[in-house]
């Protein structure tokens, strides 16, 4: 079974066609690079893949699930088990310390608040985030943001990652250590990681590149 698959989607804002008829299918323990120039849909792309979006048209079937025929509800549910996002500016909860909001996940699927913590503690520890739990997401730089949402992406050991621009707000040595953190924790428990970056060197770390273009995809080249 594919962790994801996109069959045949395309996707429209208005009358912004972002997406044409794009095919995509990742495998258990894949990692898969998303390029191509701004605006191209690499972001709806991750969106769609996720369930955040809905698809127009074509299918998405995601950890074994046709999203079409599931709800906001059963799609969220997937969501929260299955999928680790991580977007470009870490969209934290506002009003939740940074502990809380890694250890959110785990909260919303029932586990135990100490537990949930100490795990949520564990992963801010490993993404090399040192500021004190009770901070607030809006006293973090916009890099330490990155790392809060990245862990809280991984605290639940998800088959599926995926980031849009990762480590866009980080810098080099940092980026690339968070890069391979989501990509070495994720692919060792068989999980797939689907990177969206502009950066060759983030690229580079995938097995497959995946480009787009004005919203199709255009070339596609496995790199190991
Ligand atoms: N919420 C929205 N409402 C209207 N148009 C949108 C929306 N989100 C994206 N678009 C448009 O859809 C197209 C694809 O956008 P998308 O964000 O997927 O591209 P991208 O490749 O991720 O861009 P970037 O690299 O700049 O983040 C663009 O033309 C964009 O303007």
């Amino acid at each position: 079974m594919s962790t994801v698959e996109l069959s045949g989607v395309s996707h429209a804002y208005g009358r912004t066609q972002a997406l044409r008829d794009v095919s995509l299918t990742v495998a258990p323990g894949e990692v898969v690079a998303v390029t191509g120039p701004s605006g191209c849909g690499k972001s709806t792309l991750l969106l769609l893949a996720a369930g955040v979006l809905r698809a127009q048209s074509g299918r998405v079937v995601l950890t074994g699930t046709d999203l079409a025929g599931a709800d906001e509800a059963a799609r969220a549910r997937i969501r929260r088990r299955s999928v680790g996002i991580v977007l470009q500016f870490g969209q934290l909860v506002p009003d939740l310390p940074v502990l809380d909001n890694v250890a959110l996940p785990l909260l919303l699927e029932g586990h135990a608040p100490r537990e949930a913590r100490a795990a949520a503690a564990g992963w801010l520890d490993r993404v090399g985030l040192d500021v004190p739990p009770t901070t607030l997401p809006s006293e973090l730089s916009g890099g330490q943001a990155q790392l809060a949402a990245a862990a809280r992406a991984l605290v639940t050991g998800p088959l599926l990652v995926l980031a849009d621009e990762p480590t866009a707000s980080l810098d080099t040595a940092t980026g690339r250590q968070l890069l391979d953190l989501l990509v070495t924790s994720t692919t060792a428990a068989g999980g797939s990681v689907v990177l969206v970056s502009h950066d060759n060197a983030v690229a580079a770390r995938a097995d497959r590149e995946v480009r787009l273009r004005a919203g199709s995809v255009v070339h596609e080249v496995a790199l190991s």
